[in-house]
């Protein structure tokens, strides 16, 4: 019988069997009566998604895209106005379908405080998503360390939060009684500032009633006033490795008891393993490991959408040098970062099947030159409104899809590491307010960001990685709701492309996504025209910082300028200004009639 993944478990208490030497936990299966004839049905019929790809409140005003994928080679879009659901039986069961079991029975079984219990229900989230009951059990009854994978949005950060919340308020009780001491009890390591400030808001939420202070330390926002967080000596700490590392190389008293903790949480594990992350990441495991005495009492937490991910090496290191160390199977990936960790016997849990895809995303491609990406993706915005993210490979390409898609009045907002961090948290922070809005981001934010109500994910650029495309797509159809990804391949990518399909072991194309060529006239001329005007205000600007910079050396050599050639620029420039601003006014125009 092949392992199904819709099976639902529950924990059940181990009244009086705690001591059962062996016995980590005992899980009851809710769903025993689905036979396997029944679950190869249900596959197939996820192969059909009608999907409601719009929140409810734009269902009117939207031309819905009502995907069904009917081959692979074929998405057929009808406008739905009804807004049709996904049916019941095509769930993906990551999220149980107790929608109506407000009780909280379902958590029952872990004996939370009522602190955490009421913090749960004023979420809504009335009973565990599947990665969070298959963990929970072993995690909180058997005190296990935890490997996690499991596809995106479908609640990791809770599966390690849980436990480690549930565990503090207990030992914070025990503590009290014994003495003053203000423990360091948990340290949560991710990868990326805004993913740390998100999943410490995210708990914090949940913790709300229990008195468990959280902090967050990451870089790009000013370290003494982090340092101040921590002098309140918060119980559990969220951080991003370099600046973790430069706060405990600074001696903070708090953070000085990191070798003393007692829960350690690894997040998007495989990205921290990568270069760039990885040394800081070793610096500090070896300071957390130092003392084999209290590793020994912490329980370690690892989790990713890809953790289980294992892709063809790249050509040059096919060769046979590189051959041994580079070819990992799933399980060798798993090993390494037990050993790294020092993490011995953990529970694993993989519900991915080698791929972290969510179940209700709708996955597309558009072949076409690079000259026509911007067409391809102004057209798709304008016909499908609705939060959308457009990923580039690079800092360079999201600046200027920005400028244009400024000028083609999409109220773009950018989001990459050279921007000023309080801008990324603002641009973001106006991305999630709006429901139409657009955010054009580099790899920065494909991973873990949970933002409501994003519908779209689309690819500028074909991924460098399929854990990339993962990510990238998992920014949608998450907590079982509906979202599209879509992939804009031009011919330099198409190796790139199969390398992506490989590695998330696809053996059919990604359905091509159907376009209206009727519009596309009207689409190229304003995209042109935009183009045309971003141009036109480059050559501006160049001329102006070349002009002053002329004059700022001649100021500094004394030198007489030529003021004919300066004359000349400047009547260039003025004449460059006058064309750009009646092409804008002309574009302005023609973007009042498009879709209106
Ligand atoms: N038990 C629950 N019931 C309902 N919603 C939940 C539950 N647990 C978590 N969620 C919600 O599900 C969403 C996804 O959770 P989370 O961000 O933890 O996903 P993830 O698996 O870590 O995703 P990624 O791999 O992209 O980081 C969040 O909006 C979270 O609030």
């Amino acid at each position: 019988m092949e392992y199904n993944n819709n099976l639902k478990w529950k924990a059940v208490p181990l009244n009086g069997l705690n001591d059962v030497e062996g016995l980590v936990g005992i899980e009851e299966c809710l769903n025993y009566e689905l036979n396997f004839k029944q679950t190869k049905k249900s596959k197939n019929k996820k192969k059909l998604i009608q999907s409601e790809c719009v929140s409810s409140e734009k269902q009117k005003q939207r031309k819905c895209p009502k995907k069904k994928i009917k081959s692979s080679s074929n998405i057929h879009l009808t406008p739905s106005t009804t807004g049709s659901t996904i049916p019941n039986d095509q769930s993906n069961g990551i999220f149980n379908d107790e929608s109506e079991d407000k009780s909280m029975n379902s958590w029952k079984a872990y004996d939370f405080p009522d602190s955490i219990l009421k913090g749960l229900s004023e979420q809504g989230f009335s009973y565990p998503t599947d990665i969070q009951s298959l963990t929970l059990p072993s995690a909180i009854l058997g005190r296990k360390d935890i490997l996690g994978a499991a596809e995106t949005g479908s609640g990791k950060t809770l599966a390690f939060g849980l436990p480690i919340l549930n565990s503090i308020i207990r030992m914070k009780d025990d503590v009290k009684n014994v003495n003053d001491e203000k423990p360091l009890y948990a340290l949560i390591l991710i990868p990326t500032r805004e993913l740390a400030i998100q999943v410490k808001n995210h708990l914090q939420k949940v913790a709300k009633y229990s008195g468990i202070n959280i902090a967050v330390v990451v870089g790009g926002l000013s370290a003494e006033k982090q340092e101040r967080l921590l002098n309140k000596f918060p119980e559990i700490v969220v951080a991003t490795p370099g600046r973790l590392w430069d706060l405990l190389q600074l001696g903070h008293e708090h953070l000085s008891k990191v070798n003393d903790i007692r829960f350690l949480v690894i997040d998007e594990t495989d990205r921290m393993l990568e270069s760039g992350h990885f040394k800081e990441l070793q610096n500090l495991l070896e300071k957390i490991n130092a003392d084999s005495e209290a590793r020994k009492h912490r329980q370690n937490f690892v989790f990713s959408a890809t953790l289980t991910l294992v892709h063809e090496l790249p050509k040059y290191l096919m060769k046979k040098k590189f051959r041994g160390n580079f070819e990992m199977t799933s399980e060798q990936k798993l090993k390494k970062i037990i050993n790294l960790l020092g993490i011995t016997n953990p529970k694993i849990v993989d519900l991915t099947h080698g791929v972290g895809l969510s179940q209700t995303l709708t996955e597309g491609r558009v072949n076409c030159s690079f000259q026509e990406k911007d067409y391809y993706v102004y057209y798709f915005l304008k016909k499908y409104p609705g939060r959308t993210i457009i990923f580039c490979n690079s800092i360079g390409c999201v600046k200027r899809l920005t400028t244009l898609l400024t000028l083609l009045d999409c109220n773009p907002l950018p989001l990459h590491a050279s921007m000023a961090q309080k801008q990324r948290l603002k641009n973001l922070e106006r991305f999630t307010e709006n429901t139409d809005s657009i955010l054009v981001a580099t790899d920065v934010a494909a991973r873990g960001l949970d933002i409501p109500f994003v519908e779209y994910v689309l690819h500028y650029q074909v991924p460098r990685t399929g854990e990339n495309y993962i990510h990238r797509s998992g920014r949608t159809a998450r907590a079982n709701k509906q979202g599209l990804t879509l992939l804009l391949i031009d011919s330099s990518e198409l190796q790139n492309y199969i390398k992506v399909c490989k590695t998330l072991n696809k053996n059919e194309d990604i359905p091509s996504f159907p376009v209206e060529k009727n519009c596309f006239e009207a689409v190229k001329q304003r995209v042109n025209l935009a183009r045309e005007i971003d141009k036109l205000q480059l050559q501006v600007k160049k001329t102006n910082s070349e002009a002053g910079w002329f004059r700022k050396v001649s100021e500094e050599m004394d030198i007489i300028l030529d003021d004919i050639s300066m004359k000349s620029d400047l009547e260039e420039n003025s004449k460059y200004k006058k064309i750009a601003s009646v092409k804008a006014k002309h574009l302005s125009n023609l973007l009042k009639n498009l879709y209106s």
